[in-house]
């Protein structure tokens, strides 16, 4: 049970004086029982923790905490959520499947009752793959791991964790077209040296350790030559390189390389779904070749000790780690830039339209899902205008519940500004497919079924379309819809469907520059993390874990600070602890009732908390500093 929490404020200020002579505690509390020091000492062997390279001298400090190294410096593997790693090389194909383009067997016993395909995802080879940590000890770029398709995070899940049960049906090679999931991490920055300055006839030549570089940052780029995701089979890692290390000689480390990841026009790039699979939210959708977003800003480099010279400390020993990149995996999501999108069920004539109209040749058969992937023509008109036009594969009623390829393709009609809706003139009760369609669209986005469309009756040369035709625009027209009619084999009435569409996606443009409104920020993604990265120190919170009796503070300022903590210098336990009774989580503490021994952690780190006795002196401090200071 976590109780209770509560908010630093400005009460609580800088204190210098001992927070446990302001502490009306009973002496008995607050004398320090060496036995049971001995016995926090054991517990820190027991964590491994490195020894420090020397002791903290003077100090009086009253309240003092007995430090755990930080959970990073553990290099024990993540055993609970191991990283499985999934080479696409490796991966055995499932029994039945002939081809990437053959269909599979709907009759194959594997089949479940759910009509889904048969692919036994668990006898894919897996790979233990190491914690990131692991990864960024050795290069940044490892161009080895960019040949390795990471899927989830692992555990002991499915590694096709996070994709719909209608993905898993359908064969990569169509679902890694138009979605992809990648990670993304900004550069760390470099740590901060600490150096002197030495040099003959400039005797104390004084501090001179220079500040780490800061990491690359990850950018999204449009291009405008791609044309789907595929590259992104390939390469899933996207990392930017850390900033160098500072040197001596107040040299400062190099800035990290940035890393520019590329994507066709029309790409959605979202925040990918977490562990119960909730969706991620939406974080760029890149229209135009050329526009670039900054996503991730890399690290700050930290800084060396010349920075921390100051008039009281004139030789200060410390200097802080780089700070770490943000990282994240993301969805990509690749729409279709197309001003109109062709609908209807399988079989209607939908790409024999398109080639008629366009210089497109789509495959055209006469059998139910010819066109397996959208495609897209260039419609050129007389008087020097172009439209583009995108034939999508057939619907059928029950998409929505994975039937036929279901709703796979049809977010690539939600950018387009009008649909035609290609009705089989010779089906058997082409108003009862127009309304299936119609319900299909609205069961996928309501949003997609409010934009304008066109009706097309095709198929008018054969005599049982003529018999249906009148029927059917009869009832649409009692719906208020105007049919067209048409042959898309003959070319005829095909030019007055494709010019009713154009002439309302004219009117659907203008009307959005009406409601345009000015630039869109790209970088928002990188103003929210940079806003996180420097979020103050003194915003925290406190909870207390009553079965633990552990304390948690809390608070992303604390947690950066904690990390960029370099604990091998003998000053940052000093400074640590200064910053800690500066920003009032001391003060909170024992307000809240924290006692003698109880466990506090502060970001990653494990902290032992200690009542200081009134006669505290430099032994008890050094004992703590050389139990404790990594
Ligand atoms: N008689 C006649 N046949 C047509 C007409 N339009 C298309 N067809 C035929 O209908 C069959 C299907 O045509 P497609 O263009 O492949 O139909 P589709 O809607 O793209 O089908 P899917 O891609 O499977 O969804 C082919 O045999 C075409 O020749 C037409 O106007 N008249
Ligand atoms: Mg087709």
């Amino acid at each position: 049970m976590v109780s209770p929490t509560i908010s630093s404020s400005s009460a609580f200020c800088f204190c210098p004086q001992s927070l446990a002579r302001n502490r009306p505690a009973p002496k008995t509390n607050i004398s320090i029982n060496p036995k049971k020091k001995t016995n926090q000492n054991r517990k820190l062997n027991i964590k491994d923790a490195p020894a420090p390279s020397s002791a903290v001298q003077g100090g009086g400090e009253a309240t003092t905490y007995t430090s755990l190294p930080p959970k990073d410096d553990f290099s024990v593997p993540l055993q609970n959520n191991p990283i499985r790693e999934v080479k696409l090389s490796d991966l055995k194909p499932p029994k039945k499947q002939k081809g990437f383009g053959e269909r599979l067997d709907f009759d194959d016993k594997s089949e479940d009752e759910n009509g889904k395909f048969g692919f036994d995802y668990e006898k894919f080879e897996l790979y233990e793959g190491g914690s990131d940590s692991d990864y960024e000890s050795g290069d940044d770029f490892d161009d080895e791991d960019d040949e390795i398709l990471v899927f989830g995070d692992g555990g002991d899940e499915n590694v096709f964790e996070g994709m719909t049960e209608k993905e898993k049906g359908v064969p990569a090679v169509m679902r890694c077209f138009d979605r992809a999931k990648i990670y993304v991490k900004a550069g760390d920055g470099g740590n901060g040296v600490v150096a002197f300055r030495r040099e003959k006839f400039v005797p104390l030549g004084g501090p001179s350790g220079g500040d780490g570089g800061r990491g690359g940052n990850v950018y999204v780029e449009v291009d405008g030559s791609m044309n789907s995701l595929l590259p992104f089979r390939q390469s899933v890692h996207f990392r930017a390189g850390r900033g160098g290390h500072g040197h001596g000689r107040k040299q400062n480390g190099a800035k990290g390389e940035d890393v520019v990841v590329k994507v066709p026009p029309g790409t959605v790039v979202k925040e990918a779904a977490g562990k119960g699979g909730v969706q991620g939210d939406v974080l760029l959708e890149l229209l135009q070749p050329g526009q670039r977003a900054l996503l991730l800003p890399g690290g700050r480099g930290g800084r060396g000790n010349a920075s921390f010279k100051t008039g009281m400390n004139k030789v200060p020993k410390i200097a802080e780690n780089g700070e770490k990149g943000p990282e994240m995996w993301l969805e990509l999501e690749l729409k279709l830039v197309a001003d109109v999108g062709i609908v209807g069920a399988p079989n209607a004539g939908k790409s024999t339209f398109l080639s008629v109209i366009s210089a497109a040749q789509p495959a055209v058969a006469n059998y139910p899902f010819t066109t397996l992937l959208p495609n897209l023509g260039v419609v050129s008109f007389d008087y020097d205008a172009t439209m583009v036009v995108a034939d999508l594969p057939g619907l059928l009623e029950g998409a929505h519940r994975g039937f036929g390829l279901g709703h796979e393709f049809l977010r690539h009609t939600e950018r387009c500004s009008v649909l035609v809706h290609m009705v089989d003139g010779s089906s058997e009760q082409p108003e009862y497919e127009f309304d299936a369609v119609r319900l299909e669209l609205e069961m996928f986005s309501p949003e997609l079924a409010e934009k304008p469309y066109v009706v097309a009756f095709n198929k008018m040369d054969l005599p049982e379309a003529c018999e249906n035709w009148i029927s059917f625009r009869e009832k649409l027209r009692s719906c208020e819809i105007e049919p067209f009619c048409m042959s898309a084999v003959k070319s005829e009435g095909t030019q007055e469907v494709i010019c009713a569409a154009h002439r309302l996606a004219k009117e659907v443009r203008e009307v959005s520059k009406e409601g345009a409104t000015g630039s869109v920020n790209l970088n928002h993604v990188a103003d929210m993390v940079q806003k996180q990265q420097t979020s103050p120190i003194n915003e925290f919170e406190i909870s207390h874990d009553s079965d633990s009796n552990a304390w948690h503070v809390t608070g992303s300022g604390l947690q950066r600070f904690v990390q960029m903590t370099n604990w091998r210098y003998i000053d940052s336990a000093k400074r640590f602890q200064h910053v800690l009774e500066a920003c009032g989580v001391n003060k909170s503490l024992i307000r809240l009732g924290v006692k003698e021994g109880d466990t506090v952690f502060v970001g990653d780190m494990e902290l032992v908390w200690h009542d200081a006795p009134d006669n505290a002196g430099p032994s008890s401090v050094r004992r703590w500093a050389e139990d404790s200071v990594k």
